[in-house]
């Protein structure tokens, strides 16, 4: 390190003068919880405190607001963002959520995690993610339609197949994607199939990328099942969210024997400690629209998916779930995170010091990035890989990664975040020097 540059100290703490930019928040929240983990890496890594402060804040972001006629013919403003963290390594790349709780400080912190997700996994992209704050399901499909259309024109001018490509997140899917290539197509004359991911087959989407998430979640959880040496038809999992994540993965984990206990949803959870029948509470859930009323399991507190007294527990919805106050409750071995950020830097910790094995969101949710990636790349070459393709090169780099950070950690004595937060971290770092941003 040159002299006269000053280091991230590591007497820094959260809030104060060096380590927290003013004007990134308080210091709680997703957004805290992202830059503590920045920080601890930045220390660890040495890095410059100029460059802390330059990955701390995303490179670029928009905030929209926009008008949407509603059904009935009110007119409702809705408020969306899209926030490109950082675009050394590559175009922004990152979903697109749709809840009532979205706002600017989440969609940084998770446009952040993006960032070190694709560095972690040696694809081409830097890290985004966009959102806007309303709830999908208390609308119509023609009405999220037309918020979609207008989100997409709105931002239009911000995404593109060489500068930022959207995908799904929480409340959006395939068809969510349709409608903005579509979009997208519309508003700037482009027929861009690149300039999304997560698409429908039909319209240049790829084979393998509504399982990713989950498949990659589950080529994690055999490859640890071994490392811990248990059986998979001796392990069991309790999952909090039955959605895209969370349903992939208790469908993957039926397959592979694992026994599903507990699974929630927004509206209530359920247990079996037989094991539930994931496939007949899928179509229960397709029908009624939640796991809540499911013939084949009983009723239970939401707090006892988490505590669940099973192998592995993977939160799979939304952020900051395990926290101080529930994180000793915790009994499974494996905390698995599925969602992005669900575990806060002080539950960390104390899953730390209890022994308990959390492996963390850009290692594990990271299979829906890595086959957006392929799906990418098969738009931009207009030729589409076979399904055995993209799940062994699926597998092939979760397998790696997961590799990577595990020795990692067990060569330095880290957890498993701080080692992939650390790898990450010093990817980009690397790269931004190299290009002379720094
Ligand atoms: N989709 C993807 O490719 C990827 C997603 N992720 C992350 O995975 C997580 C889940 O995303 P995804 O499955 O796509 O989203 P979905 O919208 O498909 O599903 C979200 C699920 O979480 C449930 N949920 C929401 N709030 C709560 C809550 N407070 N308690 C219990 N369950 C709740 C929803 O319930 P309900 O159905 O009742 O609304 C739904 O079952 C998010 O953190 C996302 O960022 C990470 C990597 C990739
Ligand atoms: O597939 C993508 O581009 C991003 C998926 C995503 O939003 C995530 O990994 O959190």
């Amino acid at each position: 390190m040159s002299v006269g540059v000053t280091q991230v100290p590591t007497s820094a703490r959260p809030g104060g003068p060096i380590g927290a930019p003013h004007d990134l928040g308080p210091g709680t929240g997703p957004l805290g919880a992202a830059i503590r983990q920045l920080r601890d890496a930045a220390r660890s890594l040495e890095l410059p405190c100029a460059l802390f402060e330059t990955l701390a804040r995303p490179q670029q972001e928009v905030t929209v607001h926009f008008p949407v006629m509603m059904d009935d013919g009110s007119v409702v403003t809705l408020e969306g963002h899209r926030v490109q963290h950082n675009l050394a390594r590559g175009p922004g790349k990152g979903g697109i959520r749709y809840a009532p709780g979205v706002d600017l400080d989440e969609v940084r912190a998770l446009a952040m995690w993006m960032t070190w997700k694709c560095a972690l996994m040696d694809i081409p992209f830097g890290g985004a993610k966009g959102g806007v704050a309303f709830d999908p399901a208390e609308r119509t499909d023609h009405e999220v339609e037309r918020i979609t259309r207008a989100f997409t024109h709105a931002i239009s001018h911000f995404i593109g197949p060489d500068t930022d490509i959207p995908a799904p997140d929480v409340g959006t899917d395939e068809r969510t994607m349709a409608w903005m290539m579509d979009a997208y197509a519309r508003s700037t004359g482009q027929f861009a199939p690149a300039v999304v991911t997560g698409k429908p087959l039909a319209m240049g989407g790829s084979h393998g990328r509504a399982s990713s998430t989950s498949d990659g979640l589950g080529f994690i959880t055999m490859a640890l099942l071994q490392d811990l040496g248990i059986e998979a038809g001796k392990a069991s999992a309790s999952i909090q969210g039955f959605g895209k994540v969370g349903g992939g993965l208790a469908a993957f984990y039926e397959k592979a024997g694992i026994a599903v206990h507990a699974v929630s949803d927004r509206y209530g959870a359920i247990r079996n400690d037989r094991g539930i029948d994931i496939q007949h509470l899928r179509r229960h859930v397709a029908q009624t629209g939640s796991v809540v009323g499911f013939p084949g399991a009983e009723r239970t507190d939401p707090a006892d998916v988490l505590a669940a007294d099973v192998t592995i527990v993977v939160p799979a919805a939304i952020e900051g779930v395990v926290t101080g106050a529930n994180a000793t409750s915790i009994r499974a071995t494996v905390l698995l995170e599925g969602a992005n950020g669900p575990t806060t830097p002080e539950a960390d910790e104390i899953l730390a010091d209890r022994g308990t094995l959390v492996v963390p969101d850009i290692l594990a949710n990271s299979g829906g990035v890595v086959v957006s990636y392929f799906e990418w790349v098969q738009a931009r070459q207009q030729h589409r890989w076979t399904e055995h393709r993209v799940r062994q090169d699926l597998r092939e780099r979760m397998l790696r990664a997961w590799e990577m950070v595990r020795r990692d950690a067990a060569g330095r004595g880290r957890t498993l975040r701080e080692s992939a937060t650390a790898i990450a971290v010093g990817r980009v770092a690397d790269t931004q020097r190299m290009r002379g941003m720094m």
